[in-house]
């Protein structure tokens, strides 16, 4: 049986409402590939603490974890995910690279210019929708 991992993800927005994404380096699981930076929901924690744990850990700045704005789950040939989305600030510090390869900041609109992890996807276009309502 493949093996389900519960993973959040920041949708982190600045104060030009751009959207903070991070390029997996090629030798992460899902190499060269966008997502939104995060990573596993350890035992005992809720969702926004593993949220400001990952981001402090992997991009060096603190965060301020807010709601669920996606929950998804996507079955990759090794394994499944759980991918939830919440909204998130910057409150201190700068967002640096440890891990991935660059960090990119981009709006809403054109979140649809990069190559995404498959289970991205569906957070990405309802991400894009929302400014599509929003212009309308
Ligand atoms: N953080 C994050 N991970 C994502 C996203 N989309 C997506 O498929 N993933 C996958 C990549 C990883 O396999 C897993 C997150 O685990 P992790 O952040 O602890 O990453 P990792 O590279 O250390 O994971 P692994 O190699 O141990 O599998 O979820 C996303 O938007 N954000």
């Amino acid at each position: 049986m493949k093996k389900k991992v519960k993973v959040v993800a920041a949708v982190i927005k600045n104060d030009q409402e751009e959207i903070l994404c991070a390029l997996r380096s090629h030798d992460m699981s899902i190499p060269n590939k966008w997502e939104f930076p995060g990573g596993k929901v350890e035992k005992g924690e809720n969702l926004q603490e593993a949220l400001e744990r990952e981001i402090q850990e992997e991009m060096k700045c603190f965060i301020k974890a807010g709601d669920v704005i996606y929950d998804h789950t996507h079955e990759y040939d090794s394994f499944i995910i759980n991918l939830i989305a919440l909204d998130a600030k910057i409150v201190s510090g700068t967002p640096i690279v440890t891990e991935h390869t660059k960090l990119l900041w981009l709006p809403k609109e054109n979140l649809d210019s990069i190559v995404w992890a498959p289970a991205d996807i569906p957070a990405v276009e309802t991400l894009i929708k929302q400014t599509e309502r929003a212009h309308q």
